[in-house]
Order: structure tokens, then sequence, then C-alpha cells
């Protein structure tokens, strides 16, 4: 279970710069949920994320994964149970790196281990028949720099390395975002299918809101560093995109463009 406690996050506190990203926020995340963030253009989503992930460190507040109390954990040590792909995918891949070699790091992550063990050959099975399970062919071009591979590719790639270990959490920061539709379609398909197979909690933000009524069994509404409405697995099959816009009150136009979109 993940949970958040009273985190509050303010940016150039004192300041007329002064900016509060959450407030006072809790949430707490059953093992198994895949819950979706949506909400407006500076609600507090991504420093949500950051905050789990350790990059950003709360001015108040707990964070605890599993029982544990990670709050004054940095990246580095969260990274063994937390896992995250970005929306840019050149951030989650080593374009100098082979694919083989990039899932090997994955492999080997929290792990006291070199890349050569990583890259033995039960490893490099087990890379092969998941590569192969995207359709792409990426499964017989292991060797290949990722830096070779179209957008699309990598993100797929960024999202086996981040669930390849079985993280407490994965967080996925608008993962689709750049990419053109049929591709964002295939990684979504490849996000539900793994987030399915292996139970993973996950918390994904988009702006997409097709996306966000079909994926997931919760939806979170961030607005001013808050949850506005939590949307549970009960309530969550049966919204309309006109529900939502309605129930929450937004007539917002960047809503409404991407809900047609
Ligand atoms: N590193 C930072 N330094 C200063 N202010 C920040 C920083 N990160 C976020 N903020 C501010 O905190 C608030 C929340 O930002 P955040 O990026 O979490 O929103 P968001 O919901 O993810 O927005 P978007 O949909 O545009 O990505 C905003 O007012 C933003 O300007």
């Amino acid at each position: 279970m993940i949970e958040l406690a009273a985190v509050d996050v303010v940016f150039y506190p004192g300041t007329p710069d002064e900016r509060i990203a959450l407030d006072r926020l809790d949430l707490t995340l059953e093992n198994g949920s895949f819950c979706v963030v949506v909400g407006t253009n500076g609600a507090g989503k991504s420093t949500l994320l950051n905050v789990l992930a350790g990059a950003v460190r709360p001015r108040t507040g707990r964070t605890v994964i599993d029982g544990a109390d990670v709050s004054s954990w940095p990246v580095h040590r969260r990274a063994q149970w937390v896992s995250r792909v970005f929306q840019d995918p050149m951030v989650g891949t080593a374009p100098a790196l082979s694919i083989e070699e990039n899932l090997a790091f994955a492999a080997m992550r929290g792990r006291r281990r070199g890349l050569r063990m990583a890259l033995n050959p039960r490893n490099r099975a087990h890379f092969r028949d998941e590569l192969a399970r995207f359709g792409l062919g990426l499964e017989n071009r292991m060797g290949a720099a990722a830096g070779l591979l179209s957008g699309g590719q990598r993100q797929v790639l960024a999202l086996l390395m981040a669930a390849l270990n079985r993280p407490r959490i994965l967080l996925l920061d608008e993962h689709t975002a750049a990419l053109d539709p049929r591709t964002a379609q295939l990684v979504m398909d490849a996000t539900r299918r793994i987030v399915a197979e292996q139970r993973l909690t996950t918390l994904m933000i988009t702006h997409n809101m097709a996306h966000a009524l079909e994926y997931g069994d919760r939806l979170l509404m961030m607005e001013c560093g808050r949850i506005k409405l939590d949307i549970g697995p009960a309530e969550k099959p049966r919204l309309t995109i006109n529900d939502l816009v309605q129930r929450f009150g937004q007539a917002d136009d960047q809503i409404l463009l991407q809900a047609s979109a």
C-alpha cells in the first residue's frame, strides 16, 4: 500500500513567486490499483509523482510504501521500489547502450552485480520473450543501440525496463503524450497488459480524457494541489466524458478539446 499523509510542497516559500504545488495532500493507494490522475496545468500532478519518486522533498508530510516510511529516502534509494516513465522517450533509456544492455541495467537495479552478470542467457531469453510480445520486432534487434530506435520503440523499451523488477509503484508521467496516436495506443495497450499481469500499483498522469476513462480502475482529479475528485472502481466504468466535464464543474477548454480529440 502507498500512503501520502498531509504532504505539503511549496516552491519559493515566502517570496512573491510562492507556489503551493501540493496542499496537505492525503492519498492512499491499495496494492494493485491502477489510478489515473487528471487535472489542469499546474494542478500538482507531476509534483505528486516527484514526491513519490523522492525527486521533490515535501515541506511537511509522510510518504509510506508498504509500511516503510521512505520520506527521507533519496531518489536512488527509492529506485528499487519506484519506477517511472516520462513523457520524453529520450529520458528513460541510454542511447549508447544496446536494447539488451538497457534491459540488463534495469534488471540490476538495486542489486550489487555487474552488467555482464545481468546479461546471462536466462535473462537474455526473458528479454527476448518480453520484447516479442510488443509485436515490433525488437526481439530481433537486441544488440542495436537504443538511440537508433524510434520514439515509440524507445518508450516501449522504457516501459518494459520500468516494469522489469516488479516495482512497488509504477509512475507514468504522460508517457504517451509525445507519441503519434497509433503508437500511443500500442504503448497504452502494453501498459494495460503489463500492469494487469504483474498487478502493479500504478499512477498514470494523462491529459487525454479518453485514456483517462478507458484505462485504470480509479480516477483522481487534481486542482490547486488538492484532490478534487476521487472516483473508485465501482463508479469509474460508468463515467462518460460528459459526466467528467459536468461533475468536475469544468467546462475547461483544454479538457473539452482533449475529450473530443
Ligand atoms: N521545480 C519547480 N520550481 C518552481 N515551481 C514549480 C516547480 N515544479 C512545479 N512548480 C509549480 O508547482 C505547481 C504545480 O506544478 P506541477 O508541474 O506539479 O503541475 P502539473 O499538474 O503537473 O502541470 P502540467 O499538467 O502542466 O504538467 C505549478 O504552479 C508549478 O509552476
